[in-house]
């Protein structure tokens, strides 16, 4: 269906407002308006690019966030991923498919969120594309970062006698999930988790510029998928300590009531913490950061996962890791 001539210029005004917002990159030669942009390229550095999709009432049902919220996650997922490599963010490309019963305000409100997220870690809004969704709303994220050429941290290195460590800590984003998806209302600790996960840039460019660690990712759809595919890549197993998985304080309390809960920490996802393998043992006393870092097991010959309760009885989790296709 041809646009109206109003309909175009509403559309080519919300894009000159989000120029005016994007603001410009000192990286970048050329930004939104053009095209393209235009990065001129670092000779010493090497160009990291990761895209995701968010699809409504797959990653997230509007009557669960707000807007801005949304915003924030759909930039920090995406973050989170030049932060698995070691990186620095500096471009994103958005895409947008908006259905009608979006509004101007809303989708204001979604651009701001966006943008306070990525202005956070020093990226710039470089481009995208607006278009009309017949059906759910859609976002499309790509990001771009540098590291020092050769120093990405990627998830093949991981070798025997590595320790695995993880920041932060796990389950809390799927627990809060769980919740609304039985109705109930997460408190607001789990929920933050949830719609707005920190992106662990600072800990990533720590990792890498030290040469601290041989394999990493950020966890999206749950610790043992994503470490299965460390151990994949780098050709070993793994064993895990049970108990030495990072809880939060919010998580432990519905623990007590339900040890059940303990596989939403292995499995759940949407955690955006970084999993990673070092030959160090004592990474901690290495990083100063204010953001916990442990150690739950250590790199084996023996290929598989293998989980240990503290009785050296084997664990076997209940859940399985986020596919979006089983
Ligand atoms: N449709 C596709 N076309 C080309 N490459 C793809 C496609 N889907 C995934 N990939 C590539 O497969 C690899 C693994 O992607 P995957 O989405 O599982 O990882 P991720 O983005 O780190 O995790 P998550 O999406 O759960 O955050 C990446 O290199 C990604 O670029
Ligand atoms: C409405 C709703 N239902 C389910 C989920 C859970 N979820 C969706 S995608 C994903 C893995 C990461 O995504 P990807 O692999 O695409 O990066 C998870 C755990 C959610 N967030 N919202
Ligand atoms: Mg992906």
């Amino acid at each position: 269906m041809p646009l109206t001539k109003q309909k175009r210029l509403e559309e080519f005004e919300l894009i000159r407002w989000i120029q005016q917002q994007a603001g410009n990159g000192a990286h970048l030669a050329l930004g939104i308006g053009d095209d393209c942009s235009i990065q001129p390229q670092q000779p010493d550095r090497d160009l990291l690019t990761s895209i995701d999709l968010l699809i409504e009432d797959i990653h997230f049902k509007r009557e669960w966030s707000n807007m801005f919220d949304l915003g924030r996650k759909s930039a920090a997922v995406n973050i989170s991923d030049i932060a698995a490599m070691g990186g620095t963010p500096q471009s994103v490309f958005l895409g947008i498919g908006r259905p009608k019963t979006i509004d101007d305000t809303e989708i204001k409100e979604f651009l701001s969120g966006f943008l306070a997220e990525i202005k956070t870690y020093g990226a710039v809004l470089t481009g995208g594309d607006s278009c009309g969704s017949p059906g759910p709303l859609m976002i499309s994220v790509t990001v771009q970062g540098e590291v020092p050429t050769g120093d990405a941290i990627c998830r093949q290195g991981a070798s025997y006698g590595d320790a695995i460590y993880v920041s932060g800590s796990l389950g809390d984003s799927a627990l809060a999930l769980h919740q609304l998806q039985h109705g109930r209302q997460p408190d607001a600790y789990l929920k933050q988790r949830f719609h707005t996960p920190t992106p662990r840039v600072a800990l990533g460019q720590e990792l890498s510029k030290r040469h601290l660690a041989t394999a990493m990712l950020d966890v999206s759809d749950g610790l043992i998928a994503d470490l299965g595919h460390i151990l994949a890549a780098s050709n070993v197993g793994a064993e895990l300590n049970l108990d030495a998985i990072p809880l939060s304080a919010a998580f432990k309390r519905l623990l007590d009531d339900d040890s059940a809960l303990i596989d939403f920490a292995l499995a759940g996802g949407e955690d955006y913490e970084l999993v990673f393998t070092s030959p160090l043992k004592d990474l901690d006393q290495h990083i100063n950061l204010p953001l916990a870092v442990t150690r739950i097991g250590s790199i084996s010959q023996q290929p598989g996962l293998h989980i240990r309760q503290t009785n050296g009885e084997p664990y076997h989790c209940r859940r399985g890791g986020f596919d979006h296709f089983s």
